[in-house]
């Protein structure tokens, strides 16, 4: 019975990447589906996801991968096709991003299994209606019990075995510790085309500025706020009529999308890290 399987590397370009990595799925029966690859000119490095179906078990073709990566100094993961990324979603009040993942989940538009929801408010804040068979914790927070927290955001990871978690308007700055803990497995929306607008508020820093476009960024979380690597991003033009309530009230749909898509990519392993940057073989 075939399967298939997501190979995903990066490694210092050089002649005879793809023939090396094509081979080894040839000698094991594998039957490429899709093939993406980019090499980044002003970093040397070669990225490349390929998509493959063969009746040999993953873990033959692991061994012989394991090899070729050491040789070429590769940063790679194999994976199964059909598996399902195991996602812990943070909100705080604005729960339209929150809403839409649950949607585009259910539907089966990501194929993801979110193992919890966890906000600094109680559940009656939200108006989504949160799944029973999805568990939801209440973690407040102040400045002086923030260590605390944290820590059981932490432990909250590594009980429910989270392999991502997804910042869904969740308006608390992580500190230095948790962003480094969670480096690379975490994703925020941002409510403004970044670079502009970074904090709490962007809509009313737009309006002040008096911007004709809003936008929404999603991107993987440093400890350096509203910095880290942009996964993906979108606009909307908006006119002097707009005030900031009506910029927040357009922003809800761009945010969520922005969101949707940016976890659609990560969980199908679509994104590959590339310095301060992303590279996203995109669907
Ligand atoms: N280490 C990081 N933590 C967080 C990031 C990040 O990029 N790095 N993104 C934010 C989300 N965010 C903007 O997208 C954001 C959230 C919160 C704030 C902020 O100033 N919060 C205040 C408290 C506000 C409140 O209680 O309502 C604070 O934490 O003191 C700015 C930007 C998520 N975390």
């Amino acid at each position: 019975m075939t399967q298939s399987h997501i190979l995903t590397l990066s490694c210092p370009d050089r002649p005879g990447i793809v023939h090396a990595v094509t081979g080894i799925l040839f000698r094991h029966g594998g039957n490429i589906r899709s093939s993406r690859q980019f090499e980044d000119p002003e970093t040397g490095l070669f990225f490349l996801r390929i998509v493959f179906a063969t009746a040999a078990g993953g873990d033959s073709i692991r061994a012989e991968m394991a090899a070729t990566a050491a040789q070429f100094d590769m940063d790679w993961r194999l994976v199964p096709a059909d598996r399902r990324m195991r996602v812990l979603i943070l909100v705080s009040k604005f729960d339209h991003c929150l809403g839409y993942l649950l949607y585009q989940q259910r539907i089966g538009e990501l194929p993801m299994e979110i193992v919890g929801i966890a906000s600094n408010h109680p559940r009656d804040a939200l108006r989504v209606a949160i799944p029973d068979d999805i568990p939801f914790h209440h973690l407040p927070i102040t400045p002086d019990t923030k260590p605390a927290q944290e820590a059981q955001i932490k432990a909250l990871v590594e009980d429910s075995g989270a392999e991502l978690v997804v910042l869904a308007r969740y308006m608390q700055i992580l500190s230095d510790d948790l962003a480094g803990f969670l480096a690379g497995r975490c994703i925020n929306i941002h409510h403004s085309f970044l670079p502009s607008f970074k904090g709490a508020r962007p809509y009313h820093q737009a309006h002040k500025r008096g911007v004709k476009m809003i936008g929404a960024t999603a991107h993987y979380v440093t400890a350096d706020l509203d910095e880290g690597p942009i996964i993906h991003q979108a606009t909307e033009p908006v006119t002097h009529a707009d005030t900031a309530e009506s910029l927040v009230r357009k922003g809800r749909d761009i945010e969520s999308h922005v969101l949707g898509r940016a976890v659609a990519w990560h969980v199908e392993h679509r994104v590959l890290a590339n310095g301060s940057k992303t590279v996203v073989f995109g669907d």
